[in-house]
Order: structure tokens, then sequence, then C-alpha cells
């Protein structure tokens, strides 16, 4: 039997190749719960291989080094060359083998395909008739334009049904005129607008005969196909950097009385006829397809964030040496602080957990697109609340455990040779993106009031919510828990949701028994109502974790994942115990059982950090990080990186000249006055 860890090579530091020796399981077979099948987890690794033999695909110099123009056309040059071999690296309808690919050439500073494969195909499959996608769509698909989804504007992203922009019906030529009234209105973020695209995806407020029909899809033609000159009535540009993602082209956009054939509305559910009579869709929001896709996808990316930046982190700790635990014996290599183990391994578990629940996330995506086809829409309202949550409390999570992981790397955590600040920077814009966090967790309590007012009325609610309508224990049996069985886990959990979910509702009727406008009244208890979107959240993510570890068949796996889960649900609880010890749910007793199992746990995570992180399966090229370099050769190339600094271009700059020795030399005239 060959080595379990499947990143063992010679030549490599030896303090890392100690900690591949110790793993229990096999790396690659937990690629495969990871990415959701063994075969996936081969595709990952056949194509960076495929990847790593065609030098054109290789980084010109880190990433970090580049200036923003560099950094679009670096982007802009590697789609062009992508596009050459595209069909030999990937299977093109797999959007798991893309998102790699993606990952592994360009990173994810973005590139000027971004949108177009995320949102604007998206949302012309969902939203198109079969007409509009033969017009639209499979050109799309072959590249031949470039489109992006353009919803935003600088005065309103969070409420749509005030966006400015709107697309007046003209019976008269049949055709809707786009107009950008004020300045507030102009588009304003849509990812590869400013330069890359010459379609969108336009969402304006629908107006016929005066009336606000709120919004809607347009498709609109912003640049020539040939010249890529914006058309008449179009202003477009790039809004400016960014925290990060400085190689998408985030974008304005203008439109002035701008008209376009009626037949751009985009039309599969919803209609204007000629007449201008307004046919409704089988449901009202189903225009917000793209959002939901993307939503629904951001479990996925997250975890990937986070274990990316985990990666580099306890690969780096378990070579950095600094400090003793035992004076006699030589420095420790920092993994072996407790408190470094506690900063790291709790978002490990986070990772694999925000992983289990995003594949449960996408079936049920995958099931309710497919009923949206027919027109069929009795499960958006649970996939809108699930989605809404999950990505919320997923990219808050996310934000912290990067954060973490930077600081686990002490000062070389700040240089961008860690990678981490980029990943960091990417990360977060998920918290803001596809429905600012307090907006979104706002949506699943509506959800999560519905469900409470049905159980007070005596009626027994299913799925996702029906822990409401199930029998609780007063107190919690965690501290008599048998190994390896996380019930009494669980329970807590839904006891913690539950009550918090009541508590919520009950405020919300009590000011609204009292005479308070409902929105009033809602605006008033949102601080606990978004408390109650987050732990019937975190709920869903331990459940999630468990059905997982419950299904593995693999002893090694199995044990390996349990773990993890065990460390995850202790972790957790202690995260969230005050709202049980409130209404002594848990004692004080059963904290201390608690956080001697969450010490327990790092205790037996520890052998197989390095493992755990391994698993991901993530090259050297896709992480672009010195200090998580698979072979543990920090040093060294942490010299070698700083040698594509500019600035160390000669020996001195011509500031000198021009600044520090007239300063320097004024000073020193002072002195001997
Ligand atoms: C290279 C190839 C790669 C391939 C990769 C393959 C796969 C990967 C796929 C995705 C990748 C994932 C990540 C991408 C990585 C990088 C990302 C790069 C770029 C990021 C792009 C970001 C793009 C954007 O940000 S687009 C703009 C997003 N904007 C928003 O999200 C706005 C938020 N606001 C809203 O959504 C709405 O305003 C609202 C808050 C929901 C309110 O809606 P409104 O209509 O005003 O509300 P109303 O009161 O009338 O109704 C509420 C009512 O409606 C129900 N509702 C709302 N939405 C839905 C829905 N979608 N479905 C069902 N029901 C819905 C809601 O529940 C209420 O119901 P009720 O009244 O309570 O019963
Ligand atoms: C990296 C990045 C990429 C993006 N890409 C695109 C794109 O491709 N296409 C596109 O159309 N857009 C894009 N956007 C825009 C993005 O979708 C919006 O910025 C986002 O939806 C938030 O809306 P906002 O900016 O209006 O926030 P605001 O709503 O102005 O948020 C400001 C504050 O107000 C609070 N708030 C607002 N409404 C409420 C409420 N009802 N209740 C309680 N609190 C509230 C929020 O919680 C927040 O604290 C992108 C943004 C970023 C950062």
């Amino acid at each position: 039997m060959g080595n379990l860890n499947k990143e063992i090579r010679d030549g490599d530091h030896p303090d890392i190749t100690e900690e591949r020796l110790k793993s229990t399981f096999d790396t690659h077979k937990m690629a495969a719960q990871i990415y959701n099948s063994q075969r996936a987890a081969d595709r990952r690794n056949e194509i960076t291989s495929a990847v790593l033999k065609i030098p054109e695909l290789q980084d010109i110099k880190p990433l970090p080094f580049l200036s923003r123009e560099e950094k679009v056309e670096e982007a802009a040059r590697k789609i062009g060359i992508l596009s050459e071999h595209l069909y030999d690296l990937v299977n093109v309808n797999d959007g798991a083998e893309l998102y790699h690919l993606n990952n592994v050439v360009i990173g994810g500073e973005g590139n000027p395909l971004a949108l177009h494969g995320v949102m604007f195909i998206p949302v012309l499959q969902a939203q198109a008739t079969d007409e509009q996608k033969k017009k639209w769509l499979y050109r799309a698909m072959k590249r031949e334009i470039i489109g992006t989804y353009a919803q935003t504007e600088m005065g309103h992203g969070s409420n749509l049904r005030k966006l400015e922009t709107t697309a007046t019906y003209d019976k008269a030529t049949e055709e809707f005129v786009l107009n950008s009234p004020t300045t507030t209105s102009m588009k304003w973020w849509p990812g590869n607008l400013g330069k890359s695209t010459n379609y969108a995806v336009v969402v304006a407020t629908l107006i016929i005969n005066e009336k606000d029909y709120g919004p809607h899809s347009f498709m609109v033609q912003l640049r020539d196909e040939n010249t890529h000159k914006p058309l008449p009535n179009i202003e477009v540009g790039d809004i400016g950097p960014k925290m990060a993602y400085n190689a998408t082209d985030n974008g304005f956009l203008k439109l002035n009385h701008l008209r376009i054939p009626r037949t751009n509305m985009l039309m599969k559910h919803v209609k204007v006829e000629k007449d201008g009579t307004y046919i409704k869709p089988p449901h009202a929001k189903m225009s917000y397809s793209a959002m939901v896709h993307v939503r629904a996808h951001m479990n996925n990316t997250m975890a990937y964030f986070l274990a990316s930046s985990l990666t580099i982190a306890v690969r780096y700790s378990s070579i950095r040496r600094q400090g003793h635990i035992n004076p006699k014996e030589p420095e420790v290599k920092v993994l072996e602080y407790q408190t470094q183990q506690h900063r790291l391994f709790p978002h490990i578990a986070r990772a694999y957990a925000f992983s289990f629940a995003g594949a449960e996330t996408v079936r049920l995506y995958e099931k309710v697109k497919k009923d949206m086809e027919s027109g069929e829409t009795e499960l958006m309202a649970d996939l809108h609340a699930l989605t809404s949550g999950l990505k919320s409390v997923v990219t808050y999570l996310t934000m912290q455990g990067i954060e973490q992981a930077r600081q686990s790397c002490g000062g070389h955590g700040y240089s961008m040779a860690s990678y981490i600040s980029e990943i960091y920077g990417i990360a977060i814009g998920g918290c803001t993106y596809e429905g600012e966090n307090m907006v979104m967790l706002l949506q699943l309590a509506r959800y999560l009031m519905k469900a409470a007012k049905a159980v007070k009325e005596g009626k027994k609610v299913e799925g996702l919510v029906g822990y409401l309508s199930a029998p609780d224990n007063r107190h919690s049996l965690i501290d008599r828990t048998p190994e390896k069985s996380y019930d009494t886990y669980l329970k807590t959990f839904e006891h913690i949701a539950r009550q918090q979910i009541f508590r919520a509702f009950d405020k919300l009727e009590k000011m609204l028994t009292s005479g308070l406008p409902h929105s009033e009244a809602w605006n008033k208890c949102s601080v606990e109502l978004t408390r109650a979107s987050r732990l019937h959240t975190r709920l869903f993510i331990a459940q999630a974790f468990a059905r997982r570890v419950h299904d593995v068949v693999d002893f090694h796996i199995k044990e390996a994942l349990d773990d993890l889960l065990h460390l995850h649900l202790n972790y957790e609880l202690l995260d969230v115990a005050s709202y049980a010890l409130e209404d002594g749910h848990l004692c004080g007793e059963q904290m201390n059982f608690i956080r001697s199992e969450l010490y327990r746990s790092l205790g037996k995570i520890r052998p197989n950090a390095v493992s755990y992180v391994d698993a991901w399966e993530l090259s050297d090229m896709e992480l672009r990080s010195v200090l998580g370099r698979r072979d543990g050769h920090v040093y060294e190339n942490l010299y070698k990186w700083a040698q594509n600094s500019s600035l160390n271009r000669t020996d001195v700059l011509p500031v000198f000249e021009k600044y520090l020795k007239p300063l320097m030399m004024s000073a020193r005239k002072n002195s001997k006055l």
C-alpha cells in the first residue's frame, strides 16, 4: 500500500513530510467526499496536470506584482489561450470542471468572461424563449458575444422594486424605451460591464400605459460586435479599483432613451403582447432566477476560499518553528500550540461543512430549476429561504475563518506572498453581492415567521422547518451522548433555533397587537429576526454535515470525518450556547463537558491536520501562495518572491536623489550649526 497522503514527494521539507506520514486516511478518497464523487476528484487533478503542460497558461509573474491594467490584460490573454484548448481540457457542460479550470489558470481575481458564465448564460437558459435562445444563448455559449447581468444601480441594489431604470413600452413601434433618468439610476457594479462585454441582460422597471409592473429582464446590445465601440445612446465604463477582484472591470451604464424591440424582453415565463397586454408569470419572482443560481453555488465557492486559506495556514504552521513547549526540546512547529489549533481546526471543519451543505443546496436548486421549466413553482420559496440564509451565514463565517488563517501566519500572513489577503478580499465580496447579508437574513426570517405562525395555530410544518413542530426536551441530554451519536447535539441546536424563532415571533406579534404597523414592528424586531435566521441556518449546516458522515461507507474516511464533525458540533455549540443557557436547556456542567470535548477534538484532529487540508487537492498553481507551497520550502522562496518587486530593480531609487537626500543633507547641515 502506498502513502495515504497523496502529496508526499522526495525532496519536500521534512517537517511537512512528517505530517503527511501520520495520515490515517487516503487524501484522494477524502477529495471524493469534498467534490462529491471520485470521478470529479480525478478530473480536477487531470485538468490541473494538463494545464501545467501548457506554458502559455502559467502566470507571467506572481499576480500581486501586476498593476490593475496588467491584471485585466493577463486574465484576457489567458482566456484567449484557454479558448484554443478548452474542449481538450474540460467538459464544457460541466460547471464544476469549468470553475476548477478558471481557478487554476486565472484565479479568483476575475476575468472578462466571469459574469458571462456565472449569470449571463444562466439567465438566458432560465428566462429566454426558444426563439430568444436561438438568437443569443447559443452565440453566447460559443463566446461569439460576451454578456453580463446589469441589475444594481448607484442608488439601489437591495430594493429591486425601486430600480430607477425604466423600460417603457411603446405600442406604436412595438419597442421598449430604456432610460436612466438620474445619476443614481445608472447601473453600477455589474461585473465585466465596464470594458469586456458587448451585451447585457439589463433589469429595469417595466412600465406599460404608465403602470409600474416591477423589475423585468431585457437583452441589450451595448457595443458594436466588430469595433467594440459603445452603441448610440449608451454610456459605459469601469467603476475603478476595488478592495479585490481587480482583474474584473465592474462597470457603469447609462441608457439614454435607448429603443429595443419588444422581443428583447426575456419572455419565457412573462409576456408583453404587441398591444401591451401583460401576461404575468406563474410565480412573481421567477425573474430572480439568476440570483438564486449564484446563491445556490456560493456555499461551494466560499468553502473553496476558506479551504484555500486554511491549506496555506496549516501547511505553513507545520514548517514554522518558534518557541518551546518543553524547554529542553528544540523549538516546536507552531501547529503544536493549542491556540493555533483552536484558531484553525474549527474552520477546517466549517469548510467541509459548507461543502456538504452546498452539495445538498445545489441538488435542491437543480430540482427547482427543472420544475420551473414546466411552470412548477412550489419549492421556490423553500429554495429562496434556504439560499438566503446560507448565503449570509456562510459568507460571514468564511470571512472570519480566512482572517484567522491570515493572523495564524504571523507577519508573513500580512505579506501578499501568503496570498491570503487577496483571497479574503475576493471572498468577503460575497457578504455583499447577491443580496446584502442582513437583507437576505431578513428574507429567511419572513419564511420562519410564517412557519412559526402555522405552529402557533396548531398546524404541523414540515421540511426545513419541521423541527418547529417536533417534540422538545426541557433539558439537553448532551453529556449523555453515546460516542459517535450526534442526535442529542442536533436536538440542542434545534432547541436553540426554535427558541429564538419563537422569541422573535412573540416579540413581533406583541408589537403588532399593540397596533404598530407591520413594517415598523418588523424593523424593531429585525435584530432578533436575523438571529433566528442565523441559528436556523447553522442548524441546517450541522445537520447536512451529520447526514454526510452518516452516509459515508469507507471506514477510515468516515472516522476522519466523524472527528471533524465532533469538533464542529462542539465548537459551534459553544459559539451559540448563551441561547441555551438563558432558558436552562444547558447548564454550567454541560458547558464544561462541551469545552472538554472541544479540546479533546483538537488533539484528535492534530495528527491529520495537514492531510485534512491536502485532501482539497489545491495545487500550487491555484493557491498562488509562497507560504502554502505543497513542498513546504517557504523561506528560500519568500526571498525569491521578493526579487519580483519593481523596487528592487535598482539599488538606489530616484526618490533618494529627489527627496530623501535633500532631507538628510539639510538635517545634517542643521545639526552642524
Ligand atoms: C467560468 C465558468 C464558471 C462556471 C461556474 C459554475 C457554477 C458556479 C456558479 C456560481 C458561482 C458562484 C459564485 C461566483 C463566484 C464569483 C462571483 C462573481 C461575481 C458575483 C456576481 C454578483 C452579481 C450580483 O450581485 S447581481 C445583483 C444581486 N442583487 C441582489 O441580490 C438584490 C437583493 N434583493 C433581492 O433579491 C430582492 O429585492 C428581495 C430582497 C428578495 C426582495 O424582493 P422584492 O421583490 O422587492 O420583495 P417583495 O416584498 O415584493 O417580495 C418578497 C416575497 O418574495 C419572495 N421572494 C423573493 N425572492 C424570491 C425568490 N428568488 N424566489 C422565491 N421567492 C422569492 C420572498 O420570500 C417574499 O415572500 P413572502 O411575501 O414572504 O411570501
Ligand atoms: C464584488 C461585487 C460584485 C458585484 N457584481 C454585480 C453584478 O454583476 N451585477 C449587479 O447587478 N450587481 C452587482 N453587485 C452589486 C451588489 O449586488 C449589491 O451591491 C448588493 O446587492 C447590495 O446592495 P446595495 O449596494 O444597494 O446595498 P445597500 O442596500 O445600500 O446596503 C447598505 C446597508 O443598508 C442595509 N439595508 C438595506 N436594505 C435594508 C433592509 N430592507 N433592511 C435592513 N437593512 C437594509 C444593508 O444591510 C447594509 O447594511 C456587485 C457587488 C460587489 C461588491
